[in-house]
């Protein structure tokens, strides 16, 4: 059996007047994230290390931020097509690490609904999808809260 590894980041800026899409769901806050898309930073960092793992591009390769047709997108959308991309170049999902470093909402309540939605999308266990959340100690521009970031770690096999 091959195993290969796929680590993907990304960054999008909180603003007001948007809605606050993380992990597939929709969470109250002030603000929300900036985008091209629904912004939903954390599928769009899990997208990027699925597709790191298969060797496969990043996210904006397949969904360009010029295509009128991703405008305000739900990114599970997107989160589906790349898993179907993965699948039929021969790959299983092993499991992914997520962590998002944002100050603010606690997102330890969210966390169940966003496994739940996540395993749903990629049609996987929710055992195999480990979401983590950390402030940055009020440092940076996420603990200035300007933005959040993501981590994502996953493991696929052939
Ligand atoms: N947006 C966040 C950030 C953190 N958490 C939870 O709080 C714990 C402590 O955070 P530190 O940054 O002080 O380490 C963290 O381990 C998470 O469990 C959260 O729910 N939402
Ligand atoms: C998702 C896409 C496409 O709508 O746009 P954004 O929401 O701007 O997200 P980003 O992570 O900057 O890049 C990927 C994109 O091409």
């Amino acid at each position: 059996m091959k195993i290969r590894v796929g680590f993907g980041f990304d960054v999008h800026r909180l603003v007001e007047g948007r809605e606050l899409w993380l992990g597939g769901i929709r969470i109250e806050h002030s603000c929300g994230l900036l985008g091209h898309s629904d912004a939903d930073v954390l599928i769009h960092a899990l997208c990027d290390a699925l597709l790191g793992a298969a060797n496969m591009r990043d996210i904006g390769f397949h969904f360009p931020d010029t295509a009128g047709e991703y405008k305000n997108i739900d990114s599970k959308i997107l989160l589906r097509d790349t898993v179907k991309m993965i699948r039929d170049k021969g790959y299983q999902i092993g499991n992914a690490d997520i962590t998002v470093c944002a100050e603010r909402p606690k997102l330890n309540p969210h966390i169940p609904a966003m496994k739940k939605c996540l395993a749903e999308v990629m049609e996987v266990d929710e055992e195999d999808i480990s979401i983590k959340a950390t402030t940055t100690e009020k440092l940076g521009f996420t603990g200035r809260e300007e933005g959040i970031s993501v981590y994502a770690t996953v493991l696929l096999q052939k």
